[in-house]
This record gives structure tokens, sequence and C-alpha cells, in this order.
């Protein structure tokens, strides 16, 4: 591929710059190979100009960015105005092919469960679907761990382009936040867009939360395509605010949930507890359906919903659409039952940030006839002020919290746990996850519900710069069947 041909045509590129050969593209100049354009991109920690001569000297071929380094340059320089979304779009140039549709979900909580979601209603309807989030990309026939929520744009792009050719038609896609926030979804042709919520996150990133949630907006505002369709939780206090940013693209409303419109939305008419599973009455387009959810947790009807609407607006039949509710599984380490001791349930949960907790143990409250218990932490190195918030949520909502690690990072774990129990009177300390999961489960009596939150699917503790193995299902496994010994 030439240079020329990774820009937009306003971009000012020499003639001999622009007949370049360009191999490929790298932000991090540890990456580069021979024949790259480096990217040289100012970031939270430092500035990529700073790696500029370490690029060259990997055999990067020219250099994109919003300033020019210091000192001569042996390449050619590109300069651009906005280098994160530049890279993205040149980065679908470079991998042109995507799957022919995709939607993408944001929202502080449930993105990847209604990503799961929707590749399940699709596969079912009889597409070739993938995911791509949290918990990696998930096709038909591989499924692939990614560290990111929203990868990179040279890995993403680099993604649609191989699923697109294997095959795949159809893709749910999560978009985080911090991924909007650096354009990492540009160029993704975007035919859906979804919102579940919006409460307290990466506060460490975000200055304030109308910040935070102009950076979801762009969802809406830059990226679903025109004529697209924009599917809103419309339960919260944000929702109006979404809905609006939808409407002033003119997109297709969907809204969704007890305040959905029973016309072009999904209208949530009733919806009770059958077991581990949720027995609901939906409107649409002047039908009545009833679905049989089974799944635990009164925030998936919102992500079921969120997939449904996903589904219909790129094209799904509704009646297929809400008789696939029927069949969904939940992502792993969402609300999970992962066993019982003494008839009381066990649940791995993804559960890391306040309102994320307080809807767990909510959900699980009409399984604790007796006591419902909390294992839980928080995570070092990440906004500290949710943790004084998580403690009171635990102490207020449960009856028995257990306060203990969650990926300390580089931060002291004493500290962080002290930070939750201040908040948390009554809560018990046990520094060592698997020993707390094991005393959880060891006192676990008839009537009592646990969950083990934080970690969900996880199979990592992180401390200091070390990933230690540990899976909160394996803690679990082990201590059921030494309790049952
Ligand atoms: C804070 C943040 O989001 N950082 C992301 C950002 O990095 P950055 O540009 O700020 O990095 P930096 O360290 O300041 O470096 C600046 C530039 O110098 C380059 N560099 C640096 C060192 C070197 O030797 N050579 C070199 O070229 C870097 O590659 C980078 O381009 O852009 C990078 C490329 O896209 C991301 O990998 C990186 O994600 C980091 C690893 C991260 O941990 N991000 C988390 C917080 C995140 O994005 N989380 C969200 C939400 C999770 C959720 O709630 O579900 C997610 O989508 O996963
Ligand atoms: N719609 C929802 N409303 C409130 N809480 C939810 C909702 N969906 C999930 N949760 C809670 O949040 C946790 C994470 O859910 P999920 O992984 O689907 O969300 P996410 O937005 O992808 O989160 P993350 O940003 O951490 O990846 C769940 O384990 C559950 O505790
Ligand atoms: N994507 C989130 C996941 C947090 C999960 C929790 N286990 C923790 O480590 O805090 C983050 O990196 O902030
Ligand atoms: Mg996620």
């Amino acid at each position: 591929m030439k240079l020329r041909d990774l820009f937009s045509d306003d971009t000012a590129i020499t003639v001999q710059a622009a007949a370049l050969d360009v191999g490929g593209l790298a932000v991090d100049s540890r990456a580069v190979k021979p024949g790259d354009v480096f990217f040289a991109l100012a970031g939270a920690k430092t500035d990529g100009a700073r790696f500029v001569a370490a690029a060259i000297e990997a055999g990067a071929v020219a250099v994109a960015g919003d300033h020019p380094p210091a000192g001569d340059l042996a390449v050619p320089f590109v300069r651009l105005t906005n280098p994160r979304r530049a890279l993205a779009l040149a980065a679908a140039r470079m991998f042109p092919q995507q799957p022919q549709t995709i939607a993408a979900v944001t929202g502080t909580s449930g993105k990847t469960s209604v990503a799961a979601f929707t590749r399940q209603i699709w596969q079912r309807l009889g597409h070739a679907s993938a995911s791509i989030g949290t918990i990696g990309l998930v096709t038909p026939t591989r499924s692939v761990y990614g560290s990111l929520t929203t990868p990179d744009p040279i890995a993403l792009h680099r993604s649609l382009d191989a699923i697109a050719r294997e095959g795949v038609t159809h893709l749910a896609l999560e978009a985080s936040s911090h991924g909007l926030d650096q354009f990492r979804l540009d160029g993704v042709r975007v035919a859906a867009g979804g919102f579940t919520n919006l409460s307290r996150d990466h506060m460490d990133y975000h200055p304030d939360v109308a910040h935070y949630l102009n950076a979801k907006l762009r969802l809406f505002r830059d990226l679903v395509v025109d004529g697209g369709a924009a599917v809103i939780s419309a339960d919260h206090d944000c929702s109006a605010e979404v809905i609006d940013a939808a409407r002033a693209r003119g997109l297709r409303l969907i809204s969704v949930g007890r305040n959905g419109d029973a016309g072009a939305g999904i209208r949530l008419i009733a919806a009770a507890v059958d077991g581990f599973a949720q027995r609901l009455t939906l409107d649409h387009a002047g039908r009545n359906y009833q679905v049989h959810l089974p799944l635990v947790g009164e925030f998936q009807i919102e992500n079921a919903l969120v997939a449904a609407g996903l589904v219909i607006g790129t094209g799904g039949d509704p009646a297929a659409v809400f008789a696939a509710l029927d069949h969904l599984e939940g992502a792993p380490g969402r609300l999970e039952l992962v066993g019982e001791r003494n008839g009381a349930p066990v649940f791995v949960d993804y559960a890391h940030k306040p309102d994320a907790l307080a809807k767990s143990l909510q959900a699980l409250r009409p399984y604790a006839k007796r006591k419902l218990v909390v294992v839980f932490g928080a995570g070092g190195d990440r906004d500290a002020g949710k943790r004084p918030l998580m403690g009171a949520i635990a102490a207020e909502s449960a009856d028995a919290v257990i306060v203990t690690d969650d990926n300390p990072r580089r931060e002291d774990p004493a500290t962080i746990r002290a930070a939750i129990l201040a908040a948390a009177p009554g809560a018990r300390e046990i520094g060592d996850r698997a020993e707390a999961i094991r005393t959880a489960i060891g006192e676990l009596q008839p009537g009592d519900a646990l969950v083990i939150a934080g970690k969900g699917h996880e199979t990592g503790q992180i401390v200091g710069d070390t990933v230690l193995p540990f899976s909160d299902h394996e803690a679990a496994a082990a201590a059921l069947s030494a309790s049952a010994a």
C-alpha cells in the first residue's frame, strides 16, 4: 500500500512521500517492523514523539503525528490534526474488510453481556456471528482473549478484516469510554449503537461525569452510520440525554425497558423471578411477547432488551428475536451460578464498580432467605474514589461482607482494603482471595447465598507487575469440593 492511500485527500503529503510503499502501522516503537508508518501519539503516560528515533531505527519509513519531533528527521513526516482518529481511519484502509453488520454497545455496565447476547441471537437466527470486548474475540470457531475491552485500532481493524474473510457476517462490539475517547472505533461501519446505563466509573481517567458521558455519546454523534439504529435503555436519569443525541443525528430510535416505546421500541410490561430464570412480558410494534429469560438478575433484562433491539434494528425478525431470548447464556462470570453448598447458591460476578455491586446484590436478594454474603475487593491503580462507595453498598445490601484483594497492581493491598473497610462497618478482612472464598463457602448455611464479586472471567491476580494465576471459578470449585469432602 502507498503512504498516500492511508490518509484522507486533504492530508498534506509530498509527492515523493506519497509514493512510499508501506507495510504496516505502529503506535509503539517497540512493535515497529521494517516498512511501517510510526504514529507518534501523545498519551496518558508519555509522548510517542520521544520514540521516533527508535521507530526509525526499527525500520519505520514515515512518521505521523500532530507535532514534528525535535531535530532532523530521516523519513517523511505526515502532520495530522487528530492523529488518533487518522490512525483508526488508516487502519480501516489497511484492513478494509468488515463484517456486513456491526453493532456496538456502550454504557457503564452490561456491555460484555449485551455483546454476548447480540452474538447469540444472531447466531440463532442463522448468521455467522462474533463479538469483541472484555472477554476477547468470540467467533463461531474460535475464542481469543485480548487485554482491552475495545482493542487499539490497529488490532481492531486487523481482527475485523480477518473475521470478515473467515465468513463472519455479524459482529457485536463493546465500545468502552476509553475506546471512544481515544477514537479506537473510528472507521468501523457501525449499523446500530446500543446504550445501557451510566454510573460512576473510570474517574481516574475522565475529569468528570460530563466528560465520561460525552465520550459515550460519541457512539451516536460520530460513529453510527447515517440512517442507523440507536437502541437506548429508557429507564435511567441519563436516558433522555442519550435519546436526544441519537435524535439529533436522525438515527432510528429503539428505546427499551419499562419506559421503552411500545411501537418502534421494546416495552417491558411485566417481569417475575422464576427460579434461576425470569418471565417477561414485552410489547413491540403492536404485539405482545412472552419470554422465559434463563438468567438471574433484574439487570439482565436491560441487557437482553438492548441486545434484542440491536438485532431488530439491523433487520432481525422480532418474533424470532424474542424467541431467541429463551436460549440466552450469560457471559462468563456475570452472575454465574457456579455451585452450591448446604443448598446455598454460589455466584461469580464481575461487579467491580459501585452500581454493578448494588445491582448484583439486589439481584441476589430473592435467593437469600437467610444471609446474603459477599466477597469482594477493589483494583489497585484504578479510581480510588469507588472503594468507600463499594464498602458502603456491601455493608448496606449484604448481611455478611468479606473484603479481600482484587488486582492490587502497584498499590499496597492493605491500604486498598482499609479504604473499603472504613465504609463497611462489621465487614471482615481476609486479604488472600482464595482463603476469603474458602471461608465464605465453608460458612454457608441453608438459605444463604454467596456472591464472589469483581473478577468474573479473569484468570489472574495482578500483584505488582506480575499476573499470578487465579480464577474465582477455580477457587470456588476447590472450596466447594473441600467442604463437601
Ligand atoms: C490510559 C489508556 O487508555 N491508555 C491507552 C493509550 O495509551 P497511551 O497512548 O496513553 O500510552 P502512553 O503509555 O502514554 O504512551 C504514549 C505513546 O508512546 C508510545 N510508546 C511508549 C513507550 C515506548 O517505548 N515506545 C512508544 O512508542 C505508546 O505506544 C503510545 O502510543 O492507547 C494505547 C493504544 O490504544 C492503549 O493500549 C492504552 O491502554 C492502556 C494499556 C490501558 O490500560 N487502558 C485501559 C485503562 C483501558 O483502555 N480500559 C478500557 C475500559 C475497560 C472497561 O471498563 O471495560 C478498555 O477499553 O479496555
Ligand atoms: N445492565 C446492568 N446494570 C447494572 N449492572 C449490570 C448490568 N449488566 C451487568 N451489570 C453488572 O456489571 C457486571 C459487569 O457486567 P458486563 O461485563 O456485562 O458489563 P461491562 O459494561 O462490559 O463491564 P466492564 O466495563 O467492566 O467490562 C456484572 O457482573 C454485573 O454485576
Ligand atoms: N476493565 C476494568 C476491569 C476491572 C476489573 C477488576 N477486577 C480490577 O482489576 O479492578 C479495569 O481495568 O479497570
Ligand atoms: Mg466489558
